[in-house]
């Protein structure tokens, strides 16, 4: 038999499956098979998620973090769901802090005090972090480094910023008006489709400022779409305003970036030459999922036995009580 966790990081959801459980590691075609089956909002468990988690063993860490979006493509990283995958591997071998593997870093993870009761807290690295065109990959913009810029190819005004954390991120500052509006999506669905300007596409940030150290972040994802938060593109984007905005954010200084599904909190950090992002919020087990090895591998979840934790009330308690709920509220992706 075999368990697999229902996560979220602030209702960015997955599921989340310990491969060493099998007997042996999944290929990526199944993994790929795997995630659309489980994931999809109409046909998947538990109303789908924007992805799988899995974790595979890794020498010199506590474990390997493989990240597919719904959509079946790989990611370089996930910052919402890496905090999931630290409270499992912690609650497994008994550490508070460690490294998790990835195919670019090994990323510095750590328990923290919970955001409430119930609300157990995780800080993870977001790292490495690139501005180059080839880290995107970008190009075709007339310009081979994207920070406060105007790219008329994209939006006639907006300013963009772009950076790999190492996933690519695309971030505007807009207004309440701009973050409720078209834009977004038109913008993502643009740099996700077939184009000549980030061709293994791209998360495309809005985000409103709030006052100093503190935005509203709305992200049309890569491989997913529009979720309730996006851990990389928030940690990305609060590297953005320190660069666009230096009178209202700075290094090593304690952010507040409130998103539909909740609240993270992130640190920017810079040693010589590099920059890495201390991400800081929920990780949250809604649901276990037992079924057969067999019948997993197949995708055939009829015989998946189904517990609900009770964790989610504690975390809906949380979220009530954040400020700019209304604002969320009207931005809320089905949970
Ligand atoms: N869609 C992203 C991966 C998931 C990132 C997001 N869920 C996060 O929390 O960082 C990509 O393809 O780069």
């Amino acid at each position: 038999m075999v368990t697999l966790q229902k996560v979220h990081g602030s209702e960015n959801s997955f599921f989340l499956l310990d491969e060493t459980q099998l007997t042996q590691p999944l290929s990526d075609d199944q993994l790929t098979t795997l995630t659309q089956r489980l994931t999809n909002k109409e046909t998947g468990l538990l109303g789908g998620a924007d992805g799988v988690l899995a974790i595979t063993d890794a020498p010199g860490t506590a474990g390997k973090m493989t990240v597919v979006n719904t959509d079946g493509s790989f990611a370089k990283l996930c910052g919402n769901g890496l905090r999931t995958v630290a409270r499992y591997l912690s609650e497994k071998t008994g550490q508070t802090s460690f490294r998790v593997h990835t195919d670019f870093a090994d990323l510095a993870v750590a328990k923290q005090e919970p955001l409430a009761a119930g609300v157990p807290a995780y800080s993870v690295e977001i790292s490495p972090v690139s501005f180059a065109p080839e880290a995107l990959p970008f190009a075709n913009l007339g310009t081979d480094r994207i920070v406060d810029t105007v790219l008329p190819a994209i939006h006639p005004h907006l300013k963009f910023t772009a950076v790999a954390v190492p996933n690519p991120h695309l971030i505007a500052f807009v207004s309440k008006d701009e973050l409720a509006g078209p834009d977004l999506e038109r913008i993502g669905k643009q740099l996700n489709g077939e184009n000549p300007y980030f061709p293994e596409g791209v998360n495309v940030t809005f985000a409103e400022i709030l006052g100093q150290d503190t935005l509203f972040a709305r992200t049309y994802e890569r491989g997913v779409g529009f979720t309730n938060a996006c851990g990389t593109g928030m940690s990305a984007t609060t590297l953005a305003f320190i660069l666009t905005h230096p009178h209202q954010a700075a290094l090593d200084r304690v952010n507040t970036v409130y998103n539909p599904g909740g609240m993270v909190k992130t640190v920017v950090h810079r040693d010589h030459d590099h920059y890495w992002i201390e991400l800081i919020g929920n990780a949250t087990v809604t649901a276990t999922i037992t079924l057969p090895e067999a019948a997993l591998i197949d995708g055939d979840l009829q015989q998946a036995v189904i517990k609900q934790t009770g964790e989610q009330a504690a975390y809906e308690r949380f979220v009530a009580a954040l400020p700019h709920r209304a604002l969320a509220d009207t931005l809320t992706e089905g949970a």
